[in-house]
Parts: C-alpha cells; sequence; structure tokens
C-alpha cells in the first residue's frame, strides 16, 4: 500500500497535556480518509501539524514519500490544498475576486482557476458578494481555493460542519468526485453518517489517539456484536450466566455482550446442562454508529 501521508508517533503537548499521542497515520494514496472523532479529540491539532501550521512535539510526518520539515515544507505545500476551520475568502468582494486573489497569488493560468470553480459547481456564483453567500457556497468556495493549486493531497477540517442535507449531500458527491480524478482526500468530522458513505478509509480519534484506522468494513469486523439467545426458561437462564458473563434479559431473550465463539459454546452448553431448552443463537446486526459509539465511549454522535 503507497500512503501520501504517514505519521510515527506524532504527538501534541499543549503544557503537560497531551492532546495528541503517538499517532500513526497511514493515508493511501487516492482514498477518501475520514477523519473521525468528537469534539476536543485532537482532529484539528492533528491537520496542523500535517500542514507544518504547528509543530508537533514530538514524532515525524512524512508526505508524498518525504519528511515534512522546514526544508520540505514550501515544496510540499506546493501540492496540497487545505481547509481548515471557517471557510476563507473575504465577504466584501465576490467570489470572482477571491479566486483572482488565489490566482495572483499562486501564479496560476484562466483555465487552472476557471476548472477549481467548475469542480465546486460555483461558475454560477462568482458575480456575488461572498458575505451574501450560504454556508455551503462558502465552503465550497474554500474548496475551489484549495483545489486552485491542483494539488495532489486536500485536507478538509470539517467541511460539512453546519451545513444542510442539501449541503452535506453536494460535498460528499464533490470529494467522490475528486477523488476518482485522482486526489487524495482527508476529511474530517464528528458525525459518522456525513462521511462514512463518502470515506473508504477511517481513522477514529478519541482523546488523541488513534482508536482505529482501517476501512468500513474492518471496523465492522473488529466489533464483537451482543449474542441474543432464545431459550426456554429466559429468567432462569440469566440468572444461571449472569454471575460469569455479560448477561441481560431482553424481553424474551437474554442479551449477552463480547462473546466469542469460544464462549458462546460453553454459555449454550451450560444452558442446555441446567435443562434449559435453547431455541435459538444469534448475534445482533451492528451498525457503524454503534461501533463508533462504543469504541469512542459516546461522545461522537
Ligand atoms: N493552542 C492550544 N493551547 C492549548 N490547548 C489547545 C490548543 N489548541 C487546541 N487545544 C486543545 O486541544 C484539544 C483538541 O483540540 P482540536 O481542535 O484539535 O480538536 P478537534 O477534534 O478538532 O475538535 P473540534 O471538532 O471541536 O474542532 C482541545 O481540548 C483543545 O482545547
Amino acid at each position: 500500500m503507497s500512503c501520501i501521508v504517514s505519521t510515527d508517533r506524532l504527538t501534541k503537548r499543549y503544557g503537560k497535556r497531551a492532546v495528541v499521542e503517538n499517532l500513526n497515520l497511514r493515508i493511501p494514496q487516492g482514498c477518501v480518509y475520514g477523519f473521525l472523532g468528537p469534539n476536543g479529540s485532537g482532529k484539528s491539532t492533528t491537520m496542523k501539524m500535517l500542514l507544518s501550521l504547528i509543530r508537533p512535539t514530538s514524532g515525524q510526518v512524512e508526505v508524498m514519500g518525504r519528511p515534512m520539515n522546514r526544508s520540505t515544507r514550501r515544496e510540499l505545500l506546493g501540492r496540497i490544498g487545505s481547509l481548515i476551520e471557517s471557510p476563507p475568502g473575504y465577504g466584501h468582494l465576490t467570489g470572482g475576486e477571491n479566486m483572482r486573489l488565489v490566482q495572483r497569488l499562486l501564479g496560476i493560468d484562466d483555465d487552472q482557476v476557471g476548472r477549481a470553480v467548475r469542480t465546486v459547481r460555483l461558475q454560477g456564483q462568482l458575480d456575488k458578494k461572498v458575505r451574501d453567500y450560504s454556508l455551503g457556497m462558502k465552503q465550497r468556495l474554500g474548496i475551489a481555493m484549495a483545489l486552485a493549486r491542483e494539488p495532489r493531497l486536500l485536507i478538509l477540517d470539517e467541511p460539512t460542519n453546519g451545513l444542510d442535507p442539501a449541503g452535506i449531500e453536494e460535498i460528499r458527491d464533490l470529494l467522490r468526485r475528486l477523488a476518482e480524478g485522482g486526489v487524495t482526500v482527508m476529511v474530517s468530522s464528528h458525525l459518522l453518517g456525513e462521511i462514512d458513505k463518502t470515506a473508504t478509509m477511517l481513522g477514529i480519534l478519541s482523546n488523541g489517539r488513534l482508536l482505529f484506522q482501517g476501512t468500513r468494513a474492518e471496523l465492522l469486523a473488529a466489533s464483537t456484536p451482543d449474542m441474543l439467545i432464545d431459550a426456554s426458561h429466559p429468567t432462569h437462564a440469566n440468572a444461571l450466566l449472569t454471575g460469569e458473563f455479560q448477561s441481560r434479559l431482553d424481553g424474551c431473550s437474554v442479551r449477552l455482550s463480547g462473546l466469542d465463539d469460544h464462549a458462546t459454546a460453553k454459555v449454550v452448553a451450560r444452558l442446555v446442562g441446567a435443562g434449559i431448552g435453547v431455541h435459538g443463537v444469534r448475534r445482533e446486526e451492528q451498525s457503524l454508529e454503534g461501533v463508533f459509539m462504543d469504541l469512542t465511549g459516546g461522545g461522537g454522535l
């Protein structure tokens, strides 16, 4: 797997407090990487370190196969587009004027600016003042500004924050199109539902630590869904199991958490041995939200 971004024990401390701790990010080239975590978990701090906007306390950042440091920073940033915190752009200028400022700053031609604007579908709104834009339009302008340099990597901090469902869908669609065009996108959110359908890779952060990194399918596989057992005498069955296992009554079933295959066989044998009829044994379907909640201690949704 070729990674466009990787970090090695990336850490940021403020005073004694570690805000980001020992992060080993692996962002494969060409993916949409969903960087998820509750508010305050350290997503923005991590992204700022990737962009060399703040300096890590310890650890390394490697981008496009090269260490990000003072001597490589300028060149690497030339191929990275970013949108961190609130959307940029001067409110008293029009979208077009804002884009022209970016054009002059980067020394790029009209075609390149036109492509960025068309990608975010803002070509019909360039004569409007940015202060009159909706939040979604401001976000799209911010993304167009980030795209103007035609980056290989795009880092977006909560681009769907505050958007209505239609605006969220527009950003999702945009991220998909960008990835199809070969741009690697790292996008953060505190809401799983906003990016899980778009992201091909997920990294889950909680209290500055990476709890999980992998595909959506791997995330589901990593969790152990509850087991539900239908028994002839559920109350009796629960009483029998509760000392040794995490069990509780759930309607007419007994619900057991964290049960692997071996423990399941043991539970069934125990019940049958006690003369209790076992009518059904099934694992509960678990949603991605459920897994995310379990991993982050319920702080994110
Ligand atoms: N300059 C700073 N000095 C001290 N603490 C800071 C500083 N910057 C960030 N923090 C703290 O670091 C923690 C992580 O903040 P960060 O903004 O990275 O989180 P986040 O996951 O992006 O959250 P949000 O979604 O709310 O922006 C927070 O508790 C924040 O208060």
